[in-house]
C-alpha cells in the first residue's frame, strides 16, 4: 500500500516537472524578448544621439561658411574703401595741378611754391590715410586668422568628439549585435527544446513572391538573425514559428528543410507534411511543383527510392496511393504498388488528374484536397523484423473569402466545402490542443483520412503558404493565425488515437501480411521485383463504407 502511494507520489511529481518545463522556458524566453527589446531601444537611443551630433555638425559647418562670407564682404569693402581714397587723393592732385597750369606765367616762383605745399600736403594725407587703412587691414586680417583658428579648433574639436562618438557607437552596437545573436542562439536552443517538449507538430512558413506583374511592397518583414520569427508591420503582428522561409527560398531549399521528416517514415513513422493556406499561395507549387523544379513529393519519393534501393540485408516493400477529396467525396483515388522503377509516375499521375479549375485569384486553382499516401514496410531479412511507417504528403485546397473570389453556382459549392474541412481540421486542431475528451475527426472527411496522422506519435509538419501581396494582408494573417495555433498542439496528448504505425513485429518475412499487401511478393533474394506496377483502382468498399 505504502509502495503503491510512494510511486503514485513519485508518478504526479515527474508529470508535475513535465507540466512546468515549458512554462518555464516560455517564462525564460518572454524575458529574453523583453531584454532584447530593451536592448533594441538602447541602439535607437544612441542612433538618435549620433543624429543629433550630426545636426550640430552641419549646424557649425553653416555657422563656419556664414562668418567666411562676412570676412570676404568685409574684406572687399575695405578694398573698395581703399581704392576711393586713393581715387580722392589722385582727383585733388588733378585738381591740384589745373589750379597750377591756370595760374599766369609771371607768377612762376609763386605757382611752383603752391604746388610745392599742395603736394606736400595731399602726399601727408595720402600717407596717413595709408597707414590708417594699413593698421586697419592688419588688424582685420588679425582677426580673421583668430576666427579662422578658433573655427579649425572647434571644428577639429567637432569632428573628434563626433568621431569619438562614433567609434563609441560602433562599438556599443557591435556589442549589442553579438549579444542579440548570442541571445538568439540560446533562444533558440530554448525554442528546440520547447518544440520538443510540446510534441511532433512542426510548423513552417513559406511566403510567396510577389510576382512581376505585382505591385506594391511585401508585408512581410525578416528578422535577417532569427529564422523563427515574422513580423507584418503594418498590423502591428508578429508570429512565432519553426522556420519561416524567405519569399527566395528555393524547392530545394525547403525540401532540404523536410527531408530529415521523411527520412523518419523509414524508421517506422507517421508522417504527414501538409501545405496550408489561401488559394493562390503555392500550396501546389511547394507541394508538386513543375517538371524542372519539383516540389516535397516528388522529392519526397525520390529520396525514399534512394534510400531503400539496394540496402543490405534489407527489403522494402512500397506503396502508394493517391486520393482526392473533391466536394466532401473521394472523388479519384489511384492505388499504386511501385517497387523500384519510376516513383515520380505517381506525381506526375496526380497532377493530370487533379480537379482544378479558375478562381479571380488563381488561374489553376486546386478545388480538391489531394493526399499522396506512402506506406513503407521494411523487413530485416537476418532477424526478420518488420517496421512500418507512412507518408502522407498533403496540398490541402486553398482556402478563399467567397466574396472576394466572386465565384457562384458549383464553384461556390465547392469553396464552401473547402472552407468547411479547413474549419474542421482548425476544430481538430482545437480540440487535439484544448485536450478535449472527444476530438472531431468524422465531421469531414480531410480530417477522418489524416486522423492517424494527427494523432499518437506521429510527425506533422504543415507549411503555410501565404501571400506577400498587401491585398491579401488579411488571409495571410488568418493563415499565420491558424498556423501559430498548431504550433502550440501537443500531438501526443492522452486523447488522440493511439498509433498503430510504428509497428515493430517480430513476425518472419512473408507473414502476417493482410489486404494489398498480399499482393506482393518478394523475390528468392528477398528484394522485391524490379518492375513497376501502376494500377487505378476506385476505393476500397471497407473503406469508402467507413467514409460515407
Ligand atoms: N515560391 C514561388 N515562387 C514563384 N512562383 C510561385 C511560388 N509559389 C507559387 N507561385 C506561383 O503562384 C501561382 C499560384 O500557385 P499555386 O497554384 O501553387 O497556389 P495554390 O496555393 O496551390 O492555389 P490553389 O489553392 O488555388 O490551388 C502559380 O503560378 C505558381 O507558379
Amino acid at each position: 500500500m505504502e509502495l503503491g502511494q510512494e510511486f503514485e507520489e513519485r508518478r504526479l511529481k515527474r508529470k508535475r516537472k513535465a507540466l512546468t518545463f515549458p512554462d518555464k522556458w516560455e517564462e525564460k524566453s518572454k524575458h529574453l524578448r523583453y531584454e532584447l527589446s530593451t536592448k533594441e531601444n538602447t541602439v535607437k537611443g544612441l542612433a538618435a544621439v549620433v543624429e543629433d551630433l550630426q545636426m550640430e555638425i552641419s549646424a557649425l559647418k553653416e555657422a563656419k561658411l556664414r562668418e567666411e562670407m562676412n570676412y570676404k564682404n568685409e574684406r572687399d569693402q575695405l578694398k573698395l574703401q581703399y581704392y576711393r581714397a586713393k581715387l580722392d587723393c589722385s582727383e585733388a592732385n588733378i585738381r591740384c595741378f589745373e589750379a597750377l597750369a591756370s595760374q599766369p606765367a609771371p607768377v612762376v616762383i609763386v605757382k611752383q611754391t603752391a604746388r610745392k605745399a599742395c603736394d606736400a600736403e595731399s602726399l601727408k594725407l595720402l600717407q596717413e590715410q595709408m597707414l590708417e587703412l594699413k593698421a586697419e587691414n592688419l588688424a582685420l586680417k588679425q582677426h580673421v586668422q583668430l576666427l579662422q583658428k578658433s573655427y579649425a579648433t572647434q571644428a577639429e574639436h567637432t569632428s573628434m568628439q563626433v568621431q569619438e562618438a562614433i567609434k563609441e557607437n560602433a562599438v556599443t552596437c557591435s556589442k549589442l549585435l553579438e549579444k542579440y545573436k548570442r541571445e538568439i542562439v540560446k533562444r533558440k536552443a530554448l525554442h528546440d527544446t520547447l518544440v520538443e517538449l510540446r510534441g511532433n507538430i512542426r510548423v513552417y512558413l513559406r511566403p510567396k513572391p510577389l510576382l512581376a506583374s505585382e505591385e506594391g511592397d511585401s508585408v512581410f518583414a525578416h528578422d535577417p538573425y532569427d529564422d523563427t520569427v515574422i513580423a507584418v508591420p503594418s498590423k502591428g503582428r508578429s508570429f512565432l514559428l519553426e522556420k519561416v522561409f524567405t519569399s527566395k527560398a528555393s524547392q530545394a531549399e525547403v525540401f532540404g528543410e523536410v527531408s530529415a521528416l521523411i527520412q523518419s517514415v523509414l524508421d517506422g513513422h507517421n508522417v504527414c507534411i501538409f501545405a496550408y493556406g489561401q488559394t493562390g499561395s503555392g500550396k501546389t507549387h511547394t507541394m508538386e511543383g513543375t517538371c524542372e523544379d519539383p516540389g516535397v513529393n516528388q522529392r519526397a519519393l525520390g529520396l525514399l527510392y534512394e534510400q531503400t534501393r539496394g540496402a543490405d540485408n534489407m527489403s522494402y516493400q512500397m506503396e502508394a496511393s493517391m486520393m482526392e477529396i473533391y466536394n466532401e467525396t473521394i472523388s479519384y483515388t489511384v492505388v499504386m504498388i511501385f517497387f523500384y522503377d519510376h516513383p515520380n509516375q505517381i506525381s506526375r499521375a496526380a497532377r493530370e488528374n487533379r480537379v482544378t479549375a479558375s478562381t479571380s485569384m488563381n488561374e489553376r486553382s486546386s478545388r480538391s484536397h489531394c493526399i499522396l499516401c506512402v506506406t513503407v514496410e521494411e523487413t530485416n531479412l537476418v532477424t526478420g523484423t518488420r517496421t512500418k511507417g507512412r507518408l502522407n504528403l498533403v496540398d490541402l485546397a486553398g482556402s478563399e473569402r467567397v466574396s472576394k473570389s466572386q465565384v457562384e453556382g458549383a464553384r461556390l459549392k465547392e469553396a464552401q466545402n473547402i472552407n468547411r474541412s479547413l474549419s474542421c481540421l482548425g476544430d481538430v486542431i482545437n480540440a487535439l490542443k484544448n485536450h478535449h475528451t472527444h476530438v472531431p475527426y468524422r465531421n469531414s472527411k480531410l480530417t477522418y483520412l489524416l486522423q492517424e496522422s494527427l494523432g499518437g506519435d506521429s510527425k506533422a509538419l504543415m507549411i503555410l503558404q501565404a501571400s506577400s501581396h498587401p491585398d491579401n494582408i488579411n488571409e495571410t494573417l488568418s493563415t499565420l493565425a491558424f498556423g501559430q495555433r498548431v504550433f502550440s498542439v501537443e500531438l501526443n496528448s492522452k486523447n488522440t488515437p493511439s498509433s498503430a504505425r510504428r509497428q515493430q513485429s517480430e513476425t518472419p518475412t512473408g507473414q502476417g501480411t493482410s489486404g494489398p499487401r498480399k499482393m506482393l511478393a518478394l523475390n528468392d533474394n528477398g528484394k522485391t521485383p524490379t518492375s513497376s506496377l501502376v494500377k487505378a483502382t476506385s476505393v476500397p468498399s471497407r473503406l469508402n463504407a467507413k467514409l460515407k
